[in-house]
């Protein structure tokens, strides 16, 4: 592995474009943004050339994924077969047990997860060493256009366009919520790869129309006490679906792999 991690970023989005942008001015000691990969194509706003995935894998030994599911689903045991690291993002690609199985035991490049938009999962995986965690719940509440999804039925998209309060959307497990909301409830997988188990974490999805914030509360007990972590976020102005948190989120992931944060981490 070179000494200053070579980085590749998939997705020039809300995310992409602010880790993307740090990267360039050398923001994360020990890290450099050698190539991005986009749909579209970016012209020269891009501060590093813009390359197909194939080439990305060859110049890079980190791929940062900010894009989508189907990005991690599509191309994650190639990243890791060729060498490179993945760190993901859209964690909800993950709640795919066959997929995540595959990427741990792909090698030689390893896969990492960032907390993204919600917090405390540091605690929460410490605790799940000690014994199982009994009841972990997740209330995520949002803008109503954040929530609307291509498989809803005429009624439930009325309740959410005519809502003028909280109004659940949907209620299940992180196994089923990140597939339904693929682009708004990563946070469910996340707590989950956190826990250490899907059908434990029970999830709540709330539109509101008053939700200037995006909200994750995450409440969880287990064999050492009572845990109650509660986030509340300014969204992205261009795409309010994701917290501006996030970003920063992924650029603490980053300097973690890349060992040289310039403080203690
Ligand atoms: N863990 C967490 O807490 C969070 C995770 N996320 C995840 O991060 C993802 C990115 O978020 P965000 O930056 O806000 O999204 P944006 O939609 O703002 O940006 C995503 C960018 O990636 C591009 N893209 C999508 N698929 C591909 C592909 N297969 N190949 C190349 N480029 C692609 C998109 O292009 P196009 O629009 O043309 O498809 C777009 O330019 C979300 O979809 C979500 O899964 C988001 C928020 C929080
Ligand atoms: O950014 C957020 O608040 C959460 C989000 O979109 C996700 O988990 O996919």
């Amino acid at each position: 592995m070179s000494a200053v991690r070579k980085a590749g970023l998939v997705g020039w989005g809300a995310i992409g474009r602010v880790v993307g942008t740090a990267l360039a001015r050398r923001e994360v000691p020990g890290a450099e943004l050698v190539c991005i990969v986009d749909n579209r194509p970016l012209g020269d706003a891009a501060p590093a050339p813009q390359v197909a995935f194939e080439e990305a894998l060859e110049r890079c030994d980190l791929i940062v994924e900010a894009a989508g599911q189907g990005v991690v689903r599509e191309w994650g045991e190639r990243v890791l077969a060729s060498g490179t690291d993945l760190l993901v993002a859209s964690t909800g690609a993950l709640t795919d047990e066959e997929l995540a199985k595959r990427l741990l035991n792909t090698g030689p490049g390893r896969v990492y997860f960032t907390g993204g938009a919600v917090g405390g999962l540091d605690l929460l995986q410490a605790v799940r060493a000690v014994g199982p965690l009994d009841e972990v719940r997740l209330t995520t509440t949002k803008l109503p256009s954040t929530l609307e999804q291509p498989w809803m039925d005429e009624e439930l998209l009325s309740r959410l366009r005519t809502a003028t309060g909280p109004v659940e959307v949907m209620a299940g497990t992180a196994r089923e919520i990140p597939v339904k909301f693929p682009r708004s409830t990563n946070v469910a997988a996340s707590v989950a790869l956190a826990v250490g188990d899907l059908d434990a974490v029970q999830v709540r999805v709330v539109a509101d129309p008053g939700a200037h914030r995006t909200r994750h509360v995450v409440e969880a007990s287990g064999p050492l006490g009572a845990y109650r972590f509660e986030v509340a976020h300014l969204p992205d102005p261009d795409n309010p679906a994701t917290s501006r948190v996030v970003p920063y989120a992924v650029l603490r992931s980053l300097a973690a792999l890349a060992g040289r944060g310039g403080q203690i981490l």
